[in-house]
């Protein structure tokens, strides 16, 4: 779980105040940091996974996409709350994702999920439903490509929510040049540019921007 922008108390705070993951998703993270290592750093925070759900809840998406599955953690918060609809996932890494494939299958949800395998810049554009919800958490430099085709496919009102945004609040930081921090930085102002959506970052966990289709 990648660090909070907030002060450590009030991260432990807000953390403490939200209904608590449940053992299936206890036992996935215990699992990634064991399989993962440091990796593990890259999967949501708690209280992430639990807001996913309620967005995903109120949404009620017929078709939602997740680019950047990994181990399978924000993906099943996802899937937890269709009513109905179907997950599509977007991953490179076989390894990861075969994690992600078995809590599935313990989660009751394989009839909700498809996971395909690949650059996404090739996979999502070759998919060709319109979106109602999307979630994207992969490479951070490939941001403002899987945006372009994200906004294309989201029917209008369809609703994108982008992890990372504030990297641990270096995107603040004007002497910060690193390549990363640079990518989002810019990805972030041309969200903010852009005519055809409505957005508003939130500082939940690692900055978490809502962008809803006009
Ligand atoms: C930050 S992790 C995703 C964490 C996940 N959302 C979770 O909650 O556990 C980023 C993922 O993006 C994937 N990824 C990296 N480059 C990619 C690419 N070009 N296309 C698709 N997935 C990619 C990685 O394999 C990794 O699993």
């Amino acid at each position: 779980m990648k660090a909070s922008v907030l002060q450590p108390d009030v991260a432990r705070y807000l953390l403490d105040h939200c209904t608590p993951p449940d053992r299936l998703l206890e036992e996935l993270a215990a699992e990634t940091l064991a399989a993962t290592g440091d990796s593990a750093g890259m999967q949501i925070s708690p209280d992430q996974g639990r807001f996913l759900t309620m967005i995903t809840q109120l949404v009620a998406p017929d078709v939602a996409v997740e680019v950047g599955t990994f181990t399978g953690y924000s993906s099943i918060c996802i899937a937890r709350g269709l009513s109905g609809g179907r997950l599509h996932c977007f991953d490179v890494s076989e390894e990861w994702t075969s994690i992600a494939r078995r809590h599935w299958e313990r989660a009751g949800l394989t009839d909700r999920v498809t996971l395909t395998l690949g650059p996404a810049a090739d996979t999502l554009a070759a998919f060709d439903q319109p979106v109602d919800l999307a979630f994207l958490d992969a490479d951070k430099q490939g941001y403002p490509v899987y945006y372009e085709l994200l906004v294309e496919r989201l029917r209008p009102g369809g609703l994108l929510m982008v992890d990372n945004t504030l990297w641990s609040g270096r995107v603040t930081d004007p002497a910060d040049e690193t390549p990363t921090t640079v990518s989002i930085r810019e990805f972030n102002d041309l969200v903010a540019a852009d005519p055809r959506v409505t957005t508003v970052l939130l500082p939940l966990a690692d900055g978490l921007t809502m962008i809803r289709k006009n």
